[in-house]
C-alpha cells in the first residue's frame, strides 16, 4: 500500500498552520514526521485521521481517496485517550469490538499484545492504577489490538524508560517487518534514525526536507570532514584552521572529540589531507563526517526567526 498526502492546506480561523504539506508513506515502511513544536505534525496526523478537515490538498491511499473508517488504523494519539477507571482488558476488548473484531479474536489478540508489552499482568487493573510508563505501554497495545494495516505512533516514547523504550522499538521493527505502514512523529531522533527509512521535516507548516533519510545524510556529509589532533586542542586547532586552511576549509562545528569541517568550493578533500600531512599536525581523526539526524533536523529549521 502506498499512502499519499498531498498539498494538504488547513486554517484555524485566518491563521493557516499548513501551507500544502505533501509526503507519502509505502507499507514496510515507516516514516519519520518531525518538525519543533507547533510545526504541525499533529495537525497533520489529525486530519489523516478524519479529525479535521483539510482546507484543500488530498490524501490517497494506492491511488483512491483514503477513507480512515474503511482501513483497519492503530493510531496512538499525542494525548492519550483511554478510560482510566476501567481495567486494562476491558478497554482492549472494548476498542477491539469498536474495530469490529469477534470477540473470541479481540480476546486473543489482547492477551498477545499485553504479553507483547509485558503488562500481561495488570490485564484485570483498572488503568489509573498503573505507573505512567505502564500505561503508555497498555495504550499501545490498545493501538495494535485490531491487527492495523496502518500505524500512527504520535510521541510513542514519551514516559518510557530504557527497558520499555527497547520493548517498543523492537515492537516497532516487527511491525515494519510485518509489512505495515507507519509513521512516526517524534522529537527524539535517535529513534527516528533507528527505524524511519524516509523522512519529512515540516516547519511552520511545510515541509521543508523529505525523502531517504541515508541520502539526505549522503548530501549533508559531502563535504564535511571530521579532524582531530594529538599534539593540539580542538580549541587550537579550530584556531589553526582558520589561521592557515581558511582557502580549503571552514570550522563548521564541534564535537566532543572532533572539529567538524566544510570543504569550500574548488577544494578537495586530497588536498587538504596534503595541507594536513605537510603541517605539524599529528592527525588523530580524519575522515568524513557523517551527520547525525539531529544535526540535520538543528541546521534545517532551528533557526529562529
Ligand atoms: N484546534 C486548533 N485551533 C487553533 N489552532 C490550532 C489548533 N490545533 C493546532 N493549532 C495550531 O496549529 C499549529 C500547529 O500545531 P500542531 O499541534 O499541529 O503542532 P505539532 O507540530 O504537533 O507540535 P508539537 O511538537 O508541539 O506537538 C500551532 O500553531 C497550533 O497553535
Amino acid at each position: 500500500m502506498r499512502l499519499e498526502v498531498k498539498e494538504i492546506r488547513k486554517s484555524f480561523g485566518e491563521k493557516e498552520v499548513l501551507h500544502g504539506v505533501s509526503f507519502q508513506v509505502d507499507s514496510g515502511s515507516a516514516l519519520g514526521l518531525l518538525g519543533r513544536n507547533g510545526a504541525g505534525k499533529t495537525t497533520t496526523i489529525r486530519i489523516l485521521m478524519d479529525v479535521f478537515h483539510a482546507d484543500s490538498g488530498e490524501i490517497c491511499l494506492d491511488g483512491r481517496k483514503f477513507v480512515p473508517s474503511k482501513q483497519q488504523i492503530g493510531y496512538l494519539p499525542e494525548e492519550r485517550g483511554l478510560y482510566p477507571k476501567r481495567t486494562v482488558m476491558d478497554q482492549m476488548l472494548y476498542l477491539a469490538a469498536l474495530r469490529g473484531m469477534r470477540s473470541p479474536d479481540a480476546k486473543k489478540s489482547a492477551e498477545k499484545w499485553l504479553a507483547r508489552l509485558e503488562v500481561s499482568e495488570y490485564a484485570s487493573r483498572k488503568l489509573e492504577t498503573l505507573s505512567k510508563g505502564n500505561q503508555q505501554k497498555v495504550q499501545l497495545a490498545a493501538t495494535l489490538v485490531c491487527d492495523p494495516e496502518i500505524v500512527i505512533l504520535d510521541e510513542p516514547f514519551s514516559g518510557l524508560d530504557p527497558v520499555n523504550s527497547q520493548i517498543l522499538k523492537d515492537v516497532v521493527n516487527e511491525l515494519i517487518a510485518g509489512g505495515k505502514l507507519v509513521i512516526f512523529s517524534s522529537h527524539q531522533m535517535s529513534y527516528v534514525e533507528e527505524f524511519c527509512d524516509n523522512i519529512a521535516v515540516i516547519d511552520h507548516g511545510q515541509v521543508v526536507l523529505a525523502g531517504e533519510l541515508k541520502e539526505i545524510k549522503k548530501e549533508y556529509g559531502k563535504n564535511r570532514l571530521m579532524l582531530a589532533a594529538e599534539n593540539y586542542s580542538l580549541e587550537q586547532l579550530a584556531e589553526k584552521t582558520e589561521r592557515e586552511w581558511s582557502n580549503l576549509v571552514s570550522v563548521s562545528g564541534r564535537k566532543k572529540e572532533f572539529l567538524i569541517l566544510e570543504l569550500k568550493e574548488g577544494a578537495d578533500r586530497r588536498g587538504f589531507m596534503e595541507k594536513l600531512v605537510e603541517s605539524d599536525v599529528t592527525v588523530e581523526k580524519f575522515g568524513r563526517y557523517e551527520p547525525s539526524l539531529n544535526d540535520i533536523f538543528v541546521s534545517k529549521v532551528g533557526e529562529e526567526e
